[in-house]
């Protein structure tokens, strides 16, 4: 079966995505949608989207990670499936919808940045080396000197894998202080099992664990990642951080048929 599919990035994370709304896609084949990532044997992405039919909103959000199992949510994502139900025409410049933790609001700008409503945050593991908090999907957020020469993946891979987050695991974030309103972050991404350009998810949960700890007093924050800028903005109600937006570009970058 030839199927069309769409490639998506949002600050260098990429998507392949796929407009499911006739429920045609093999959900549960792992193995083709770890074959449609794969960056020699398929499209190549870090992950794969389905936007589908939502009784209660716009759309749904289904998401794989780039290894073919469905995981928790991407914002980079989120914002790339905004961008592209938008040209699709399922909706115009505002948006809900509907993922894996629950409704999500967006809206998309002349310029074409998407602002993604992300979840409240209520609870953040303050350790004196590292915060661990859940944005959407799990994060463990540490400052690290000399951020551009890191061995991300290698490091990364270690707690991912370690005795801290178990068989779940965690995404990893290594993060840089530029300044009271900008930091610099290199993500390992659980499910890629490798460094990604940027994380949607990862971006949020630095800049509220650097509000948390103290490294800025700040509650709009830039997070410069490899593949370009996001920024974070957010309220405190007490320990409890609300109205969380994760800001960014998200493009088209091409469309095909592929071979299923
Ligand atoms: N790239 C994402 C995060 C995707 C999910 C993650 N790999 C996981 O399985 O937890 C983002 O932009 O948030």
């Amino acid at each position: 079966m030839l199927i069309q599919f769409y490639k998506y990035q949002g600050t260098g994370n990429d998507f392949v995505i796929i407009d499911n709304r006739t429920n045609f896609f093999p959900k549960e084949d792992t193995k083709l949608i770890e074959r449609l990532c794969d960056r020699r044997f398929g499209i190549g992405a870090d992950g794969l989207m389905l936007l589908e039919n939502d009784p209660e909103t716009d759309f749904k959000m289904v998401y794989y990670n780039s290894d073919g199992n469905q995981s928790t949510m991407c914002g980079n994502g989120g914002r790339c499936l905004v961008a592209f139900a938008k040209q699709l025409n399922v909706i115009g410049d505002s948006t809900s919808f509907n993922a894996v933790d629950g409704l999500h609001h967006a809206s998309v700008d002349k310029d074409g940045i998407v602002s993604l409503q992300m979840i409240d945050v209520d609870s953040i593991k303050i350790n004196p080396d590292y915060s661990f908090l859940n944005t959407g999907s799990p994060h463990h957020v540490q400052l690290v000197d000399d951020l551009e020469h890191y061995n991300v993946k290698e490091n990364g891979a270690a707690i991912r894998y370690g005795e801290l987050y178990g068989k779940a695991g965690s995404n990893i974030n290594f993060v840089k202080k530029i300044d009271n309103s900008t930091f610099a972050l290199r993500t390992y991404e659980r499910g890629v099992e490798d460094e990604t350009l940027a994380c949607g998810t990862g971006a949020t949960a630095a800049a509220i664990a650097m509000n948390a700890t103290g490294q800025t007093d700040l509650t709009a924050i830039n997070m410069n990642v490899e593949g370009g800028k996001l920024s974070v903005s957010f309220e405190k109600e007490g320990n409890k951080y609300v109205n969380v937006f994760l800001n960014g570009p998200a493009k088209f970058v091409f469309e095909g048929t592929i071979e299923i």
